[in-house]
């Protein structure tokens, strides 16, 4: 009873053209070379922008239905979603940029905690760290209890020891929610750190193929590398 879509939607160089699952408490890794359709597919399941034709459904609730005439808005989607540089509120302290999602203060504070910020939470997003922001980010998507999460690259401008913490919680969190998650991700090692499916995809296509050249191509740069370590 999970994430279903099957749509199509012409784009100016391609027509996308996907069928994905993800179940409930599963990690779908999306990867795929620069203008696949990645950030696309994120904005069309959080009804950011509408298929051309198909459907999109989570357990028993259909979010978008052409041939129904279903189109479900987005703040009724229920959607959780993080993208690089999340913009929060730069008037508003991290506590207040959260609480804007959630009137619960007691959760606000958990979650909070939970990422490691609850000292930080009286300071505004321009007096904290780049990783410290992607951190409220995670607060805010996750104190609207979303049905589902969608991120784009949320760690991609943070440094190694910031992202592999923030790994952490998410491999933590996506099994505790029990919500199906998609993250767009460049990083190959991120997907097969994170993903409990990976779902590579180049012009618009679920594309298998593009996931085992790249990896056989990563090879043999490896070992060319190898041969030429100095002694
Ligand atoms: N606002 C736009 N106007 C016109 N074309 C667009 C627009 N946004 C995306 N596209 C085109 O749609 C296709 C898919 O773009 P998309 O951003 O979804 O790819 P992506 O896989 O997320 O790329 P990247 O990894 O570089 O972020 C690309 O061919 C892109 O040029």
């Amino acid at each position: 009873m999970g994430l279903h879509i099957s749509l199509r939607k012409r784009l100016p160089h391609f027509d996308l053209r996907l069928d994905l699952g993800c179940a409930r408490g599963e990690l779908t890794a999306i990867v795929g070379p620069s203008g696949a359709g990645k950030s696309t597919l994120i904005r069309l399941v959080a009804g950011l922008e509408t298929p051309d034709w198909g459907r999109m459904e989570l357990g028993a609730r259909t979010f978008f239905d052409k041939a129904a005439g279903i189109d479900v808005p987005t703040r009724e989607r229920q959607v959780g979603m993080v993208f690089q540089d999340y913009p929060l509120f730069s008037h508003l302290s991290l506590a207040k940029n959260v609480a804007f999602s959630c009137a619960d203060q007691g959760k606000v504070n958990a979650l909070l905690a939970r990422f490691g910020i609850r000292h930080l939470a009286q300071r505004k997003p321009g007096t904290v760290s780049g990783g410290e922001r992607q951190r409220a980010a995670m607060c805010l998507a996750l104190a609207r209890d979303p049905a589902i999460l969608l991120l784009d690259e949320p760690f991609s401008a943070l440094d190694a020891l910031t992202r592999s913490d923030l790994r952490g919680e998410l491999r933590q969190l996506t099994r505790q929610l029990g919500i199906p998650v998609l993250l767009v991700t460049h990083d190959l090692h991120e997907a097969a750190e994170l993903g409990d499916a990976i779902f590579p995809m180049t012009d618009g296509r679920h594309d298998p193929q593009w996931l085992s050249d790249t990896l056989s191509g990563a090879r043999r740069a490896s070992q060319n590398l190898a041969t030429r370590v100095c002694a």
